[in-house]
């Protein structure tokens, strides 16, 4: 099947009817036309729609290795540079569809899949067919264009490294028995953002803590599968209307908490299990992090291009581009910019051919790059949270417009390029980014989407060569000063 349009992500979504909570109740009624996920969901479609647009299908797709169907780029396992480029092109495609905003677009798993499908040898060492089933996933993915939702962290109860969990119900998600089914699982995941709205949730080990053998495991399973559960997070998602929620009203991605009631995974679902030393080589060894990374940084890229925009809309409303601290604050964003497509660039210039036979980009630059975006992005919100001022407090509704108040509101909120209408629009919309809920989320979301920013840090640490730079220093303290005598 090649790769699918916006109806029918729609009309899978629509028979799959997962087990979604809000609030102490059952969602019974389509996902789809549920307030809270409807125009996430919309969005999500019409992703879809663009990749099969006819001037987009030739870099939006590529022929499946296994049917010649055209199928989404994102699957495609990249041979060489250029299949690095055309990723990122589809990428940024997506992306600038979204503002940046849509984090767990259907490109990120399926970047994340492609890449442990193709280290799928690491999981071999326990089974063989587990390996089989991993990349059986893969192509089953690639050629149905399924979407996933994944949770790799356990519940926060305790993060001490000293903490063994005890117990006797669990809380993190863990194998409650071996059957010749499959393995049961019974327990939570903290977080799955876009519960609810993918075919298949992905399991892999956690990220928060190592509570042992029972916890480290992997596995995808169908959305509706018997015993799973969504529980959604309060929405954040105010009203339909695009000109008052710009952006809730389109990308809210629901975040869940999973929770598995003795759900049965079949073996042929399962890609590991008890085995924390293929946990590590898995995330280690494989292309995942630098593959899943470059799918992020374009993202943010794109997400930094997109915050430089409103920032010049907003300064040329209100006239103020005169002020040297103004023009300081553009100044910190360019660089972030520039210094962030630099990093992403950097990492196709160096990538090289994996154990696996992938051309995998290089981690650095984007370990680096994750980093200083994880403390940009707050940085620039508050940024254009002082250059809206107060003008970012008064935000009429689309709806005072047509009042009888419209001519009030009309005449004072005029701005200096643009009339009140035009300027409120904008206004909501950088309010909505910096200061309703949904904004205060993408903040949070852009500090931990990738991990803990301080373990990311410390990977970089841990993972950087710099015993030549130290060669370089020491050569130099054993340097005399003297020159040698002619
Ligand atoms: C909006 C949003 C959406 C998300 N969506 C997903 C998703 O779809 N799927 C998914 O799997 N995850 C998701 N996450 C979770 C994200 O991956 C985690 O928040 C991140 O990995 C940090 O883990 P934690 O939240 O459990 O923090 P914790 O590990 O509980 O950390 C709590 C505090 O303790 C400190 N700490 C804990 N352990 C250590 C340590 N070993 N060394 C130093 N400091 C430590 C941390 O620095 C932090 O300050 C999402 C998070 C957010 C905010």
């Amino acid at each position: 099947m090649p790769a699918i349009s916006g109806i029918e992500y729609l009309q899978r979504m629509k028979a799959l009817k997962p087990n979604v909570w809000l609030k102490g109740q059952a969602i019974t009624e389509d996902l789809m036309m549920h307030p809270v996920y409807k125009g996430a969901m919309q969005t999500k479609a019409s992703l879809y729609d663009l990749q099969v647009e006819k001037e987009n299908i030739s870099f939006m797709t590529f022929p499946s290795p296994f049917t010649q169907n055209r199928v989404g780029m994102s699957y495609l396992e990249p041979k060489t540079k250029e299949d690095l480029q055309k990723r990122r092109k589809m990428i940024e495609y997506w992306a600038n569809a979204t503002c940046g905003m849509m984090g767990r677009s259907p490109d990120y798993m399926n970047t994340a899949l492609m890449s442990l499908s193709a280290a799928s040898a690491i999981v071999g060492a326990q089974d063989e067919e587990f390996s089989k089933n991993l990349r059986n996933m893969y192509e089953t993915a690639l050629e149905q264009d399924l979407s996933f939702t994944h949770s790799f962290i356990n519940p926060q109860v305790n993060r001490s490294s000293y903490y063994f969990e005890t117990s006797r119900q669990p809380v993190a998600a863990k194998v409650m028995k071996k059957t010749a089914d499959g393995l049961v699982i019974k327990g939570a995941r903290l977080l799955a953002t876009e519960g609810g709205m993918t075919d298949e949730v992905l399991i892999f080990p956690s990220g928060g803590n190592n509570l042992g053998d029972d916890y480290a495991f992997a596995f995808s399973i169908p959305a509706n599968t018997p015993g799973l559960k969504f529980i959604c997070r309060e929405p954040f998602h105010a009203g339909e209307s695009a000109f008052n929620y710009p952006l809730s009203s389109r990308f809210d991605e629901m975040d869940t908490l999973l929770v598995f009631e003795n759900v049965l995974v079949p073996w042929d679902r399962v890609f590991f299990y008890h085995r924390q030393d293929i946990a590590f080589n898995l995330f280690n060894k494989s292309g995942f992090i630098s593959h899943a990374l470059h799918q992020v940084v374009t993202r943010q890229t794109v997400k930094m291009q997109f915050l430089i925009g409103l920032s010049q809309l907003l300064i040329n409303s209100m006239d103020v581009s005169e002020y040297e601290h103004i023009q300081l604050k553009l100044s910190e964003m360019i660089l972030g910019l520039e210094s962030m497509h630099a990093l992403l660039l950097k990492s196709e210039a160096e990538a090289k051919i994996d154990a696996f036979g992938t051309m995998t980009p290089s981690s650095h630059p984007l370990y680096a790059a994750i980093n200083l975006f994880s403390k940009l992005y707050p940085h620039y919100i508050g940024l254009l949270q002082q250059i809206g001022a107060g003008g970012l407090m008064v935000l009429p509704s689309e709806e005072d417009f047509t009042s009888p108040i419209g001519r009030h509101v009309e005449q004072y909120l005029q701005g200096a390029s643009l009339d009140a209408k035009a300027k409120t629009k904008l206004f909501r919309l950088v309010w909505e980014l910096t200061m309703s809920s949904f904004g205060t989320r993408q903040t949070h979301y852009e500090r931990y989407f990738f991990g803990d920013p301080i373990r990311l840090a410390k990977n970089l640490y841990s993972g950087y060569a710099r015993e030549k730079y130290m060669e370089r220093v020491k050569d130099f303290l054993d340097q005399t000063k003297e020159r040698p005598q002619e």
